[in-house]
């Protein structure tokens, strides 16, 4: 019998849905057993319900082909056979809150890929590397919902991974105003060049509702439990951060160009320092998906580049380039993050790790 951690997918025929599945294809933890999609794809086999719609590098696993996806509605049926599932389910927002809660309350916890939990108080919306002590408020979401092992925990927007971390390894210098414009991949949107032609040799100057993401979500990550108000509360410091967000001709890669003021004064040194010495409890706890090197500084000026450095530590780590003085800001720089993985399902998969390893999720 296996000691692996069974897992469900929930959206698992969407493209976050398959990248989980790719992700999961001998996972050294957990179990891929239980595919479950709307009523469309429901009593298919995973085969059938993708027809040509597989939007991944590598071909479907077979381990996955011939099995059947339940459907997503029928809770009860789905919790069945797994220990915790992830969500990517694509429905209006109110009813994935309300879902994801249906399933957290048969005490199967719920590690979300959607934005829709992300603003509830006691939900945290975490990077491993940056702030898992967030975790600790699932102690109160627990109460609320009246469960004893179920919960839901939800990572961040993709947007957000190019240019955090480094606002993370920097903290000790007061990030104050900062002016982010970042250049999302059409994977972002779950889109092929096949699927999308509009976008080959063209920009598009709207990415509906990412700019209110990249401002504010950066705040609850470096946020702090309330464990008075049983909630996490937001950053209210100095630090504030406008955006643009354009989507570009790019598969898989969103880079950020970013202009920083510091509270205090920092040199080259102390910044580059800062990155490449960046440290955190997830790399030290041996995560099968956590980067050996979370932040990678390059000096050549030409990099970050997607070409070059999207899959940087499998597409978890993070790259940081054209660190320079500014003549109107403190500094400026250019950072990249793979969406898909760091910004998406390798990011749930390595907050799923960090949740098992911190004994949040465990078989039933
Ligand atoms: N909203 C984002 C999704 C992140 O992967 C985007 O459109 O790029």
């Amino acid at each position: 019998m296996s000691e692996k951690i069974k897992v469900g997918i929930l959206g698992a025929t969407g493209m976050v849905g398959q990248r989980f599945v790719t992700l999961l294809e001998n996972h050294p933890w957990f179990e891929l057993v239980t595919l479950a999609a709307s009523a469309h794809s429901a009593g298919k086999t995973y085969e059938e319900a993708i027809g040509g719609r597989w939007k991944m590098e590598t071909p479907m696993p077979e381990f996955v082909k011939n099995m059947v996806v339940k459907n997503v509605a029928d809770v009860e049926d789905v919790v069945k056979n797994v220990d915790f599932v992830f969500s990517a389910v694509n429905m209006p927002k109110a009813e994935i809150r309300a879902i994801e809660e249906e399933y957290a309350k048969t005490e199967t916890p719920v590690v979300s890929n959607n934005s829709a939990h992300r603003w509830t108080p006691d939900v945290p919306m975490v990077v491993p590397e940056i702030n898992p002590e967030h975790y600790e408020v699932i102690e109160h979401q627990r109460k609320r919902l009246g469960t004893t092992h179920g919960f839901i925990a939800v990572k961040p927007n993709c947007s957000i991974q190019a240019y955090t971390p480094a606002l993370a390894a920097w903290k000790e210098f007061e990030p104050r105003e900062v002016i982010v414009s970042t250049y999302q991949a059409i994977s972002g949107a779950g889109k092929t060049f096949n699927d999308w032609p509009e976008m080959m040799g063209n920009i598009i100057p709207f990415i509906s509702g990412e700019e209110e993401k990249s401002e504010k979500e950066p705040l609850k990550v470096f946020g702090h439990v309330d464990e008075e108000k049983g909630e996490i509360v937001p950053f209210d410091g100095a630090l504030k951060i406008t955006s643009q967000c354009i989507r570009v001709p790019v598969l898989n890669g969103h880079t950020a160009t970013v202009f920083i003021n510091f509270g205090k004064n920092p040199t080259k040194e102390e910044l580059v320092d800062r990155l490449v010495n960046y440290t955190s409890q997830a790399s030290e706890l041996g995560l099968p998906h956590a980067p050996k090197q979370f932040i990678q500084y390059l000096t050549d000026d030409d990099r970050p580049q997607v070409k070059k450095d999207v899959d940087y530590e499998g597409g978890m780590g993070v790259s940081i380039g054209r660190l320079r003085e500014d003549s109107i800001f403190d500094w400026k720089f250019v950072g990249l993050a793979h969406n898909t993985l760091r910004g998406a399902a390798g990011g749930a998969l390595e907050s799923a790790e960090m949740l098992k390893a911190l004994g949040y999720i465990t078989k039933k």
